[in-house]
């Protein structure tokens, strides 16, 4: 069975959980058919195509002004390339983690503030990229930027980096804040992925790195999301779906 298809089984098993009510669960068992879409989205199709539910969308398409900068589809990373499973620099998420999102988007307006994405939705298989690099102690390309005073050996352990990372469930996200007119990013204390204890929770950092760092957090958690003790930027929508799962579909264009 082919990675797409197993994943279209398993949303097939939470969209059936959905559903209320014995006929409307026999019927959708029956009836009820996963599709990979031509243009590689993941969808949840009824039968005849009568209702089609993404499992994840371009959340630019949902966050009006939304900045990405997606650095595992690139070389400024802790890796030091571009990750495995990021074949465009896309920011999907689940349509209620987008939902989330923009709602974060509009409290921060009125402040002339606005997000900016680091990395959203996050495939199986870049995971297990982050894994293998993890075993070569040679390659310590992005060690004096993103982990000086950590050894690579303890960043999983350290829980700067997961095995199993809710990434992949496609409800978390990891972002900062930015000034809408210029995009220029607010000042967090320490840079995205400095795995470093000064990126958590309770770190010395200057007084205006703090109010920032509270500032993203509030309007967060405002919107449904549990930010990360040990980091600043990451953050996952507390009611998301697909709980206990990870998809490993490439984060590349999805359909509108
Ligand atoms: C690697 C970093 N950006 C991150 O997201 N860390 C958490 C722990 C994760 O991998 O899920
Ligand atoms: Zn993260």
């Amino acid at each position: 069975m082919g990675a797409l298809e197993r994943e279209s089984r398993e949303g097939s098993r939470v969209a059936h959980r959905h559903r209320s009510g014995h006929r409307r669960r026999a019927r959708a068992a029956t009836k009820k058919r996963l599709r990979h879409a031509a243009s590689g989205a993941l969808l949840l199709l009824a039968a005849g195509g009568a209702r089609a539910e993404p499992v994840l969308v371009d959340a630019a398409r949902f966050v009006p002004g939304l900045v990405t900068e997606i650095r595992y589809a690139g070389s400024h990373n802790f890796v030091g390339r571009p990750i495995d499973g990021y074949e465009a620099p896309l920011c999907l998420l689940t349509p209620r983690a987008a939902a989330a999102l923009a709602r974060v988007q509009a409290a921060l307006a009125p402040d002339g503030l606005g997000l900016k994405v680091f990395d959203c939705y996050r495939p199986r298989r870049a995971v297990a990229d982050f894994v293998r690099w993890a075993h070569d102690p040679a390659d310590l390309a992005g060690k004096a930027e993103f982990y000086p005073d950590i050894d690579k050996d303890d960043l999983f352990r350290l829980g700067y980096i997961a095995e199993r990372s809710g990434h992949s469930r496609g409800s978390t996200v990891d972002l900062t804040l930015v000034e809408r007119g210029t995009g220029r990013e607010r000042s967090m204390g320490t840079p995205f992925d400095l795995f470093d204890p000064r990126s958590g929770e309770g770190a010395e950092i200057p007084m205006e790195a703090r109010a920032n760092r509270a500032r993203l957090r509030g309007a967060m958690i405002g919107a449904g999301f549990a930010p990360y003790p040990a980091e600043w930027w990451h953050f996952t929508l507390r009611d998301e779906p697909h709980r206990g799962q990870g998809f490993d579909v490439p984060v590349r264009a999805v359909e509108p």
